[in-house]
């Protein structure tokens, strides 16, 4: 299948080297080409997971977004959700009818970015569908190697619009066999998404260790017992919006990450992040994506969507005001939100009806 790759993260790594040994004609896009690197000297980069180290060829390495996407059936885009805006922006010239984008995870950018698309006259026939979490623990080492702690074996996934599901799965399902799992629309995808959950409690509560000491791994000194019954609570908000919505289970509650082997990872994920010394990162409060990404969008969207649908919230709009404290913003006010998407005025079930049909 023709893939296009969007961004130079950790996930587009990974991305790339998986689906280009998987056999698919891949072609990988970056904003600034020099950036490639050694992976453009080579054209190819190296990917290191558990069979060891070797190379990986790209169909294409490019900075011209439109070749990119020219005839691919998907377009995976593993970036920051906000990189989202900017994205949709330079893809809106490009798209055309049936292409599907898949966003993983989405903070559910599956409307966002359709109706970014919209807004910049796109009027392309496109799908969008997003995931609770990235397919891959993994980690760039260097500009050309990108190594995977392990792989993602339950992906699940909503579409946008949503009564194009079917078709839609059917394309990212042939990137990640056996792996996606169905779930109602985008919203219900995006309140899948891990991020938000996991990783306000870990910087927010260990914020004077990570910023007192030179090495502070949050998933493994500052995983703690009270820490993970932040989680546990936060986690239950998420999962009480998610029934209030009439969205069915599973839900993934996060404690399953931490304690078994059927999480969205599979195979005790954390014990493999925690031995791959990969996690032990230096972390920025305001322009980390665990702020910027999982606080001021994810977190934020919780927190509107449980005063949005009448669900308490109390543990998500704690954190992110203690979050609005740390960085001096207000982030309720001004993250993403039912509020700021311009959904604030709709009911549940007209909210449901659109997203069937695309904004
Ligand atoms: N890494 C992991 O193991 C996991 C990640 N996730 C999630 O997966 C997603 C990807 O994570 P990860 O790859 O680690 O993130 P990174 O922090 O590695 O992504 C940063 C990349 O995003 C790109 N980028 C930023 N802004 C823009 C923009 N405006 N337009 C285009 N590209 C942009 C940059 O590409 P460039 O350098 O080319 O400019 C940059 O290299 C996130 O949503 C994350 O929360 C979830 C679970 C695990
Ligand atoms: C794997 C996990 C959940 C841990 O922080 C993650 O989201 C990340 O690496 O960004």
């Amino acid at each position: 299948m023709k893939i296009a790759v969007l961004g130079g993260g950790n996930g587009c790594y990974a991305a790339v080297a998986d689906l280009a040994e998987a056999g698919h004609q891949v072609r990988f896009w970056r904003r600034n080409y020099r950036d490639f690197g050694p992976v453009a000297e080579r054209g190819a980069l190296i990917l290191r997971d558990s069979k060891g180290e070797r190379e990986v060829r790209p169909d294409r390495i490019t900075d011209d977004i439109g070749e990119a996407v020219d005839g691919a059936a998907l377009i995976v885009a593993p970036l920051p959700a906000f990189a989202q805006a900017d994205l949709a922006e330079r893809l809106a010239p490009h798209l055309t009818d049936d292409q599907v984008i898949f966003l993983p995870p989405g903070t559910f950018g599956s409307y966002a970015m359709l109706a970014a698309l919209r807004a910049k006259g796109c009027n392309a026939a496109i799908m969008i569908a997003e995931t609770g979490t990235l397919p891959w623990l993994a980690r760039k080492r260097d500009a050309g190697t990108v190594a995977i702690t392990t792989r993602a074996s339950r992906l699940p996934t909503g579409v946008v619009p949503a009564r194009r599901s079917e078709e839609a799965l059917k394309v990212v399902a042939e990137a990640f066999p056996n792996a996606i799992e169905p779930v109602e629309d985008g919203l219900s995808g995006a309140l899948m998404n891990a991020g938000p959950i996991i990783h306000p409690p870990l910087i927010l509560m260990n914020a004077g260790p990570i910023e007192h000491f030179d090495r502070w791994d949050i998933h493994n000194e500052g995983t703690q017992l009270s820490i993970r019954r932040v989680h546990g609570a936060l986690d239950g908000e998420r999962i009480a919006i998610r029934e209030r919505l009439g969205y069915a289970p599973p839900h993934f509650p996060l404690a399953d990450h931490y304690e078994t082997s059927n999480w969205m990872y599979g195979h005790l994920a954390h014990d493999r992040l925690v031995d791959s010394g990969d996690w032990h990162e230096t972390l920025d409060f305001e322009s980390h994506r665990y702020m910027r990404e999982d606080i001021a969008m994810g977190l934020a969207l919780l927190v509107s969507l449980g005063e949005w649908s009448g669900t308490p919230c109390p543990v998500a709009a704690g954190l992110l005001s203690i979050a609005s404290a740390v960085t001096g913003e207000d982030l309720r006010a001004n993250g993403r939100t039912v509020e700021t998407l311009g959904l604030a005025d709709y009911s549940p079930a007209d909210l449901k009806a659109m997203l069937a049909e695309g904004p």
